[in-house]
């Protein structure tokens, strides 16, 4: 059974609610321009080394005008202003905002009621804004305003008939609040004269053309397919993880579902779209995978939110933007037939467009709950990378404050066991990093991290560098080192964008570049997952180029080639190709084929492994299944050096940071904490004030408890009975 990571709060009855309490969930929302006035708030585990980490901040995201597409900038060029005034931001040695603690330490095995409200307060442990009570008279709010902020229509202030828990199983039994709103917010239907409001009958056979011409490019799509082609081992999800699936996929839940670094967001992400892909297998286009930019939407094979909801830039105010939505048959379509909208790396995701995004839902779709019915997974980090703020002095909203995010998101979950760090001392000093409350200890810790790595093979560690020029830099300079023929692999791309440039800009975002320069001896990363130990962030070293042929009696006669002598790679593939030829000549001919680059990989082990870097391929797919742009290319880029952009997500054995040229927020969290061991972690000039927070952040976190504490504190409140869900 499914339990909740935190525990619902029950609505108020004598105050009037605002839209955010609408929908149990665990966040306490703050209330701009007023000082913190939550009465009690729960601690998320913090002293628990390894089990929970926070962080940092971050860099800058914007999308491009045309396509919204392109986040090729992020790889930042040269250092930028932060335009968050300092009264927000706080370095390490400054305490965040006064942040009141429950009165119990949830994390105290002694705390005698670890849920609970203190005595002189109400049931509720939320503190509920004063704001006026809502009337049906009132106009909604354009999405833009910072507060009260709901674009909402007043009917989503009004407080729910009695304090709401929502528990899975018990919600057959309570009327849908939203249903019972519905009739006050749908604006009215005008079928004649709006012709996306098709006929249900209409939709079908509409439908069943997009499977047919979803299987028909399905079939007709040559490129190797990474989705479930049984190379990489199933992955065993926690019992964290596994209660998000069962909340998303099985009881249809709105979450959203956070962590720290290494948790395993991306992990439960990729095997949540697959089960969803499952549930709605016929039909695909129920799901649409978006992320907030195009490197992480490339990363999912997905869109990017702004080409999901075809808005372009999305400036423009709620009315227009729907109206360029309804002009945009595809777009409409999309809104009208998705059920499912995920959302990855939400922390670059800003709060306005939240806002627009959840109005435009529902009136396209002519349905007055949340976000027009449309259920919602949303995962990221919001310590990592922070929105881009629009300029005009405006610093940007986390989503988290947008004012129709709680009610959208009907449970949050934190997710804390650390995967990517298996050594506790680490994750812990991740941790403080995290919170940008680093202790003397940790400091010492981080400073003795300077010394070069002891490592005794010839792969390097890879420097990560804030600037994409840095990046090139350091990777042209050890390629000149280098001797021998630089072999060039060019990109090859197609889809349904037929115009190349828009194509081409589209698929800058993607980790596969459109032309790769490689020579015998550099160092590179695998930008894919082939197998178990052979994933997406593997380090390896060119060590020939070879046809398949060849590879293939290379390793079938590997033994021999080693036992041949001391020569390197190259030599046993002359040797290979010299035996292939009368073996070709008997068959009919030799086949003049392609030489692709063969890369020795250094495994977690320390053991070497081989692979033949063929082609694979990159989409940019919309939820139909229409394959937007694809580029097929050898699955790997340089890897001396790689910015801390193309880096977050990334897991990395052995990484230097000289964190004297880190100048964003965030950069310093996501570049340290992309390392799985002190020992593969040279850090230099570490410097404490490189370590920022937002303290907006920290009080969003402040007000979240892991899923294990609810579970763990029901149990002592049940006598051990794990099941809670009475209670909500
Ligand atoms: N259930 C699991 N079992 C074993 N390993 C896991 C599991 N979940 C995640 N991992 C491993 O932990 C590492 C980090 O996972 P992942 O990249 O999904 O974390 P993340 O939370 O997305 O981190 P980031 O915030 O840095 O993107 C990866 O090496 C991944 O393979
Ligand atoms: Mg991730």
């Amino acid at each position: 059974m499914f339990k909740k990571a935190v525990k619902d709060h029950p609505g108020g009855t004598s105050k009037p609610l605002q839209s955010n309490f609408l929908r149990a969930n665990t966040v306490i929302p703050s209330k701009p321009a007023q000082p913190q006035s939550v009465g009690v708030k729960r601690k998320i585990d913090l002293t628990n080394g390894g089990e929970s980490t926070l962080g940092s901040l971050h860099s800058s995201v914007y999308f491009d005008e045309n396509d919204f597409d392109d986040d090729l900038d992020l790889d930042i060029d040269e250092p930028i202003a932060l335009n968050i005034p300092s009264a927000t931001s706080t370095t390490y040695a400054q305490k965040p905002d006064p942040v009141t603690y429950p009165t119990i330490d949830l994390t105290s095995p002694d705390s005698p009621e670890p849920l609970s409200a203190p005595a002189n307060k109400p049931q509720s442990d939320i503190a509920y804004p004063d704001l006026p009570p809502a009337s049906q008279e009132q106009a909604a709010p354009p999405s833009s305003m910072q507060y009260p902020w709901s674009s909402s229509p007043p009917s989503h202030f009004q407080p729910p008939p009695k304090p709401r828990t929502l528990p899975w199983l018990k919600e057959a039994k309570e009327e849908p609040l939203q249903e019972k709103k519905s009739n006050l917010v749908t604006p009215k239907r005008s079928k004649p004269a709006e012709p996306w409001n098709k006929s249900a009958s209409a939709i079908k056979e509409e439908q069943k053309e997009l499977r047919r011409e979803y299987k028909k490019s399905q079939k007709a799509d040559g490129a190797p397919k990474q989705r479930d082609n049984g190379k990489v081992a199933k992955v065993f999800l926690s019992d964290e993880q596994l209660h998000v699936v069962e909340a998303v996929v099985d009881h249809g839940k709105s979450i959203f579902f956070t962590g720290s670094a290494g948790t395993g967001k991306s992990v439960l992400m990729r095997e949540i779209i697959k089960k969803l892909r499952e549930k709605f297998k016929r039909e695909p286009d129920r799901v649409a995978v978006t992320a907030s930019t195009g490197l992480a939407a490339c990363n999912i094979e997905g869109v990017t939110l702004h080409s999901f909801a075809g808005i372009g830039l999305g400036k423009e105010a709620v009315p227009e933007l729907v109206k360029k939505i309804k002009k945009n048959q595809k777009a409409r379509n999309r809104w009208l037939r998705t059920k499912v909208l995920i959302i990855d790396e939400v922390s670059m995701v800003d709060g306005d467009l939240f806002d627009k995004l959840e109005e435009i839902a529902r009136r396209i779709r002519n349905n007055g709950r949340a976000f027009g019915g449309i259920q919602l997974v949303v995962t990221g980090d919001f310590f990592q990378l922070p929105p881009v703020p629009e300029g005009h002095g405006r610093e940007a909203r986390f989503s988290f404050a947008a004012a129709t995010w709680n009610t959208t998101i009907q449970h949050t979950i934190l997710l804390t066991h650390v995967f990517r760090q298996k050594d506790p001392e680490f994750a812990s000093m991740l941790n403080e990093m995290r919170l940008g409350k680093i202790s003397p200890k940790t400091i010492d810790a981080f400073r003795k991290l300077s010394r070069p790595l002891d490592f005794h093979d010839a792969l390097e560690a890879t420097e990560l560098f804030p600037t994409r020029a840095e990046v090139e830099n350091a990777n042209s300079q050890r390629m000149s080192r280098l001797s021998g023929e630089v072999m060039t692999f060019h990109a090859v791309d197609s889809g349904t964008i037929q115009d190349p440039q828009h194509r081409e800009k589209l698929l800058s975002n993607c980790m596969a570049p459109m032309a790769i320069h490689l020579k015998k001896g550099a160092q590179v990363m695998l930008i894919k997952n082939m197998e178990d130990t052979l994933v997406n962030g593997s380090i390896g070293r060119v060590v020939a180029f070879m046809d398949e042929s060849t590879f293939d009696c290379y390793k079938d006669n590997e033994g021999v080639f080693v036992a041949g002598g001391n020569d390197n790679e190259e030599d046993a593939a002359l040797r290979a190709r010299k035996k292939l030829k009368p073996l070709a000549h008997k068959e009919g001919g030799v086949t003049v084929t392609r030489k692709w680059p063969l890369v020795s990989f250094v495994q977690p082990d320390g053991t070497e492994r081989h692979l033949l870097c063929q082609p694979e391929a990159w989409k940019i797919e919309l939820p139909n299944g229409e394959v937007q742009a694809q580029r097929q290319q050898v699955p790997l880029i340089l890897a001396w050096a790689l910015s801390i952009h193309k880096a977050q997500g990334q897991t990395l054995h052995r990484v230097k940071v000289d964190l004297g040229r880190v100048f964003e927020k965030g950069q310093a969290y996501v570049a340290l904490s992309r390392a799985t061991s002190q020992a593969g972690l040279q850090v230099m000039r570490f410097e404490p004030r490189k370590v920022m927070v937002h303290p907006k952040v920290t009080e969003f976190y402040s007000n979240l408890v892991s899923i294990t504490q609810v579970i763990q504190s029901k149990k002592k409140k049940t006598g051990g009975a794990d099941d809670f869900e009475d209670e909500l």
